[in-house]
């Protein structure tokens, strides 16, 4: 198994290119299932939830062309074309949704153009339990049928969908996604309150708006769609990810160096631009992206609090954490979303880190420096906020289990190296 070997001391120094969102790129992945037609997807990163998507996708009967393409950063976006002429089959394995969740977003797309969709229940990850209710809940109300049978959620809609009107008790990025996708072929209106509005569903709404589907109010906690009788192709280019943006912002924060990240969008992380600047970290957006050092002096210790968007990202909670680890003074960091998405307090700590947890909140007491150790982590961003701490660590740090950042990062070391880090993949 591969590992990465991390060196700390060098201030990152250059410019990083940001690839696009996995976390759009996944859905609008599934959205091919609409329609007969091609959907093409520009700026797709290259990662391991993409080949997976990718591998369900061609399961269920679509037919995919990858094609490399260049971006003014100097980075390979590539272009898929996808097309579902015909669905083969509904079933989406356990053996997929357990290596990856975001597989239960061919739920909605399934039902509307099939009328079935058997998908597997995904069960708990290193994160939280993460349920499946609310998806669930929402195809119930544009009158699918639902049924559990060994491990398998079996939905059926043999007359189609109707709209219809869904309220969530919790705001869902993923059951915001699949009921959009869904209700896009429903007949008649489908009205969601309390929708997710982070970046990726207004990116699925510009895909599926471009495919002749009617929405309105997406990026707001009410969306409306009008349910068409067909979609058509389309040629979409993938919003560029945010989570990619604020992980390298304070990875270069963290070395005190300055990087330009080619690409970003303030806009898509104003939140975390806020904390990080409370923390002392100058971002200034520049004509191609945003530009990343340390204001005046050391990082100091601040606080931040995970939300649904426009909150800070509990994908960028562990990063944080790791930034705040080395700053002056103490940062108390609660996690709202996930209910254990702290495992990389330990390993952490295992570098020098002085973290305590209280329930949902850690207490990070900054430390003068951290020592590199061998670590590893139980998940995506866990196992980046260790590449972090190891970026500022005297010595060696050893990351083990790097198959979780190869589902999130596109070239991390690539990218760390070009900007000066002593950073290897040893390949094992
Ligand atoms: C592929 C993708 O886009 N993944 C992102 C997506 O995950 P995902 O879409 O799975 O996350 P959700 O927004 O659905 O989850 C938010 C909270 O709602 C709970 N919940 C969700 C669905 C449900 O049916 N019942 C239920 O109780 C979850 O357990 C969690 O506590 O949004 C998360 C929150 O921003 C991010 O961390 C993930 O990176
Ligand atoms: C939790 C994440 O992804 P997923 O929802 O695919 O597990 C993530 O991107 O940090």
């Amino acid at each position: 198994m591969d590992k990465i070997r991390v060196r700390g001391g060098k201030p990152l120094k250059g410019e990083i290119p940001i690839s696009g969102a996995k976390n759009a790129a996944l859905p609008l992945m599934s959205v091919s299932l609409l329609t007969d037609e091609t959907l093409t997807l520009g700026n797709l990163p290259h990662l391991a939830d993409i080949t997976t998507m990718a591998g369900l996708l061609a399961q269920l009967g679509t037919e995919i062309a990858l094609n490399g393409q260049s971006h003014p950063g100097g980075h390979t976006g590539r272009i898929m074309e996808l097309t579902s002429r015909n669905i083969r089959q509904t079933r989406a394995d356990y053996d997929l949704v357990r290596k990856m969740r975001a597989s239960v977003l061919v739920l909605g797309p399934l039902l509307a153009r099939a009328g079935r969709a058997e998908v597997s229940l995904p069960g708990g990850c290193a994160i939280g339990t993460r349920p499946i209710d609310l998806h669930l809940m929402a195809m119930q109300k544009l009158g699918a049928e639902i049924e559990l049978k060994e491990g398998y959620v079996v939905a059926t809609a043999p007359r189609g969908l109707t709209g219809g009107s869904v309220a969530f008790p919790m705001v869902s990025v993923g059951a915001t996604e699949n009921l959009m996708m869904a209700a896009s072929l429903a007949r008649g209106t489908t009205e969601i309150v309390n929708a997710a509005r982070e970046p990726e569903i207004v990116d699925l709404a510009k895909c599926l708006t471009s495919m002749g589907a009617k929405i309105e109010g997406a990026g707001t906690d009410k969306i409306l769609i009008h349910g068409v009788d067909r979609l058509h192709g389309a040629r979409h280019d993938v919003v560029v990810d945010r989570i990619e943006t604020g992980t390298y912002a304070m990875a270069t924060a963290i070395t005190g160096g300055s990087v330009e990240l080619i690409g970003a969008e303030r806009e898509l992380i104003g939140t975390v631009c806020t904390v990080l600047e409370r923390a002392g970290v100058a971002l200034k957006s520049t004509n191609r992206g945003l530009h990343v050092s340390l204001a005046n002096g050391p990082l100091q210790g601040t606080d931040a609090i995970t939300e649904p968007f426009p909150g800070f990202p509990t994908d960028l909670q562990a990063q944080f954490m790791a930034l705040m680890t080395v700053s002056q003074g103490a940062a108390m960091i609660t996690e709202t979303i996930f209910e254990n998405r702290f495992m990389h307090v330990p390993e952490l700590a295992r570098m020098g880190a002085n973290i305590t947890v209280h329930g949902a909140s850690a207490m990070v007491r900054g430390v003068p420096r951290l020592t590199g150790a061998p670590v590893m982590a139980t998940d995506l961003r866990a196992s980046v906020s260790l590449v972090m701490a190891g970026l500022v660590a005297e010595g060696d740090t050893i990351l083990n289990r790097v198959y979780h950042l190869d589902r999130g990062y596109e070239r991390l070391t690539e990218k760390l190296e070009a900007c000066g880090a002593d950073i290897e993949r040893i390949h094992g």
